[in-house]
């Protein structure tokens, strides 16, 4: 698959992944969809894509699934269709699950999990009606495993794969694909936005976050996994990846690599 004149619509396009894929994909000639909150960023973000001109904006607010279908309907009139919607938007968290306020835990679960459902469901019609189309989910590296400080958090990547294998698997012969993206530690705010146990944000950049794999590079890999439609892909350094790994095949020694983390 090119993606030559290929729509797609980005989440989370105003920062850090989804701003780094949306200039990846523009420089491969495809017209698209950028949406996250905060419009000022979106144009920020549609200023360093390639031709401008083929971006066009919409804000949407993942925590406000209910209102998604309008703005779905919306962004199917920019170019007449949208081939490949990326879920990308996210929010991380930073606390332990007896400091964690059930309320914060509800808010992870609406941004992370319902308001991708929501946005799926509301393109899913459109793709059907086509023959064709794309689902790519940013999930991550905790949607395979349960790391501390990120109950939530993973129970909402977890949630993510559940819903999008059976997904894929209701619709292969709609021709609809899907591709879970697990990203390790990637350089982005993702660790300053995480949530604490009272909800506010950590605003605390992680060393393992500052540490990761530089989002364009992150974008290029991500793009090349978009492309050869893989179903699942884990872009991630050596150590976050044998972490997938040795749960699937020796679960109870990752029972006791994973209590080693800091919980701190
Ligand atoms: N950076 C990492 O280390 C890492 C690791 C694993 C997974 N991820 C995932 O990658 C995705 C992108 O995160 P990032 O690293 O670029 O972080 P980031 O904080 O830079 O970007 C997150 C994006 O999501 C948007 N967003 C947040 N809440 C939203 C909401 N309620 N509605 C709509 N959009 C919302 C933000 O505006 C922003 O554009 C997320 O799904 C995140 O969970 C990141």
């Amino acid at each position: 698959m090119s993606f030559n004149n290929k729509v797609i619509w980005v989440t989370g396009a105003s920062s850090g992944i989804g701003k780094a894929l949306a200039i990846e994909l523009s420089n491969q000639n495809a017209k698209l969809i950028l949406s996250s909150r905060n419009k000022e960023d979106l144009e920020i973000t549609k200023s360093e894509c390639k031709i401008p001109e083929d971006v066009k904006i919409i804000t949407l607010d993942y925590e406000d699934y209910t209102n998604l279908k309008p703005i779905a309907d919306e962004a199917l009139t920019f170019f007449g269709r949208i081939d490949v919607l990326v879920n990308n938007g996210g929010i991380s968290q930073r606390s332990l699950v007896k400091d964690t306020a059930i309320t914060v835990d509800k808010r992870i679960i609406d941004i992370n999990y319902l308001g991708v459902v929501a946005l799926t469901k509301a393109i899913l019609p459109h793709f059907i009606e086509n023959n064709a189309g794309h689902f790519v989910t940013t999930t991550s590296i905790v949607g395979k495993i349960g790391t501390p400080l990120r109950s939530s958090y993973a129970a909402s990547k977890h949630a993510l794969h559940g819903f999008f294998d059976s997904l894929r698997a209701e619709h292969h012969n709609d021709n609809i694909a899907v591709t879970l993206v697990c990203p390790g530690f990637v350089n982005t705010n993702i660790s300053k936005n995480a949530l604490t146990g009272d909800g506010s944000p950590q605003q605390k950049m992680d060393k393992a976050t500052a540490n990761g794999i530089q989002p364009e590079r992150f974008a290029k890999l991500m793009a090349k996994a978009i492309k050869n439609k893989k179903e699942e892909v884990y872009i991630a350094g050596a150590k976050e990846k044998l972490g997938v790994y040795v749960k699937r095949f020796v679960p109870k020694i990752f029972s006791v690599m994973v209590r080693k983390l800091s919980v701190t």
